[in-house]
């Protein structure tokens, strides 16, 4: 019997179509139906034909089981597949999976990251460097180039204080990040303050911000990963995608698959200038995540490190396109949403301020005692003093700030109430998948089964009758204090952002050091207001939620 013929209810059109669901993420929102049906028709709902959401939470050890449990993949990611070589990402095949990961797990782990701490802390110093002035502008990562500073009524009637896209300046700041650590070279966004690459590298890229290709291939990929005909491999394939590129009505479509090939086109470029820097100069090979992802690669493939056969180029591209992609915006959307639930309850900023200020002990207005600090002194001063060629700056270190109760309880909150993969991301059973039971009802083979985070992260039983409320205090360690403000604590495994299972972010400590950082650097520094209070935090869906822009006034403390 097939899901759909099951008694699981849904609405009518879903059992025979995809179309409905389709639409909904089309129009950027697709969390939001679907937790509305969760809330039409119960815990088990029937979206798409043989696909069923399950918003219960013992689902969650069901559909993203560990070990012989473990489901694969749906057919959904092979619209995120390129040229026919799948990454860790989206592979569907348990083995490459796993070979994958390996590769993978090294480079990302937290003693890794902390390695490369001193080539984060680089660019976050860039991150501070620009003065929030007039002059600065943020191409808008939605408006391909229009630049929002100066669409923004505040600044352009020389109203009080000056406006900045925050979400546009930390986007600028991952990508720098992450092409660092992946490439051994930043893209320069941060230094051009526009994530638009420039001619030599952006491979056939236009115009178009990379954080806009990114959106634009979610969105596209989102689409039509809910019709896998449309998304085969192979000769056909490549016809069907060549039809979609120039045929297909949507122009958001048509956009995301030619974003699609931008990308792609970007990583081989970034990938080529590394690799050519690494054969012409080997004494000075940088120990960056592409030079650990090759040498584990090599080792995976059963290649012998000193010997020059070749890696596929293919693989190593594909890779290192996901970290470009999977290692950027996601941790950018998640700051600009962080920031935005900070500074949208004046208690909450104030109290965080309160907190750094007291165990960091130095405001930025102390920024002229700077020269008087031990250079690079961890032990006797917990900044670190960095010179730039304007002038100098303090840089904090991840250990200073990430056991800080009230930073790391507002970012975790922050987090539930915005996850940026919000729909439930789909897994499959598979004919060789061990029997699945959901809520006592035995789940046939083919079905798809998701489990929506938006709507676990929102269920009263879980997190309380204040579910839908921002409350940092649900996740303080002290009892005492949650119980004071009579909030239920959290659990940690109904958290779910980064995912959950075997196919879990793999670059959740990079980005939990990258948010601490950034959001404990910015509120040190800066006087912060969001430019207008009233309005709320908006976003639009395609495989990522994303804030559309987090326009905040901000000066110097
Ligand atoms: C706040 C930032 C981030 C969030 C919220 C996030 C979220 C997620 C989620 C929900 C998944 C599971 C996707 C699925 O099951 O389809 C995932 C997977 C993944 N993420 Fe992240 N991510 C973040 C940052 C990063 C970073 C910084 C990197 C790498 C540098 C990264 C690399 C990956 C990779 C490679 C996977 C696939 C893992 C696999 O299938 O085994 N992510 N991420």
């Amino acid at each position: 019997m097939r899901a759909d013929a099951m008694n699981i209810p849904g609405p009518f059109l879903s059992r025979y179509s995809s179309l409905p669901l389709a639409l909904h993420s089309r129009g950027g929102k697709r969390h939001l139906y679907v937790h509305s049906m969760h809330q039409k028709y119960g815990p088990l709902v029937l979206i798409a034909p043989g696909h069923i959401s399950c918003s219960h939470p013992d689902a969650i050890n069901v559909v993203y089981a560990q070990g012989e449990h473990a489901l694969p993949k749906s057919d959904f990611y092979k619209a995120f597949v390129i040229d026919g070589t799948p990454n860790l990402f989206n592979t569907q095949n348990r083995l490459e999976h796993t070979k994958r990961r390996k590769a993978l797990a090294h480079p990302l782990s937290y003693k890794s990251v902390k390695e490369m701490e001193e080539w984060i802390a680089n660019n976050m110093l860039k991150e501070c460097e620009p003065k929030p002035s007039t002059t600065q502008i943020f191409t808008h990562p939605h408006t391909n180039g229009v630049p929002v500073g100066a669409e923004t009524p505040g600044r352009a009637s020389g109203g009080e204080g000056n406006c900045t896209n925050m979400h546009a300046w930390f986007n600028c700041f991952t990508f720098d990040v992450i092409s660092d650590l992946a490439f051994g070279q930043s893209l320069g966004m941060l230094d051009r303050g526009t994530d638009v690459l420039p001619d030599s590298s952006r491979g056939n890229g236009q115009d178009t911000g990379v954080a806009a290709m990114i959106g634009l291939r979610g969105r596209a990929a989102a689409f039509l990963g809910l019709f896998p005909p449309l998304v085969a491999f192979g000769k056909t394939g490549l016809l069907i995608r060549w039809l979609l590129l120039h045929f297909w009505p949507d122009p958001l479509i048509r956009k995301g698959l030619s974003s699609s090939d931008m990308l792609s086109d970007i990583a081989t470029t970034c990938v080529r200038k590394r690799m050519s820097s690494t054969n012409n100069d080997s004494e000075t090979i940088r120990d960056d995540l592409l030079h650990r992802l090759l040498t584990e690669l090599r080792k995976s493939e059963q290649l012998v490190d000193d010997s020059k056969e070749p890696l596929d180029e293919k693989v190593v591209v594909t890779e290192a396109m996901l970290l470009l992609t999977a290692g950027s915006d996601t941790t950018a959307d998640s700051a600009a949403a962080i920031l935005w639930y900070i500074l949208a309850q004046p208690a909450v900023h104030q109290r965080l301020v309160a907190e750094l200020d007291e165990n960091i002990g130095i405001v930025s207005h102390d920024l002229a005692a700077a020269d008087e600090l031990p250079k690079h002194d961890q032990v006797s001063h917990p900044f670190r003093t960095v010179a730039t060629k304007q002038s100098r700056y303090l840089m904090l270190f991840f250990h200073q700030v990430k056991s800080l109760p009230y930073l790391t309880a507002t970012i975790q909150e922050a987090l539930r109430m915005f996850a940026t993969n919000a729909f439930g991301l789909p897994r499959v059973v598979s004919d060789s998948s061990k029997p699945v039971t959901l809520m006592g009802t035995n789940i046939p083979p083919g079905t798809e089964l998701s489990v929506p985070a938006y709507t676990i992260q929102r269920d009263r039983d879980i997190w309380g009758e204040d579910a839908y409320e921002f409350k940092a205090e649900r996740w303080l360690q002290d009892a005492e204090s949650s119980e004071s403000v009579g909030v239920k604590k959290a659990d940690p495994k109904y958290l779910l952002t980064f995912g959950a299972g075997p196919r879990m972010c793999i670059g959740k400590n990079l980005a939990t050091l990258q948010l601490h950082l950034l959001i404990s650097t910015i509120l040190l520094r800066y006087k912060l207001e969001l430019y207008d209070p009233h309005k709320d935090l908006e976003a639009i869906e395609g495989f990522m939620n994303k804030p559309v822009e987090v326009l905040v006034k901000i000066s110097q403390r």
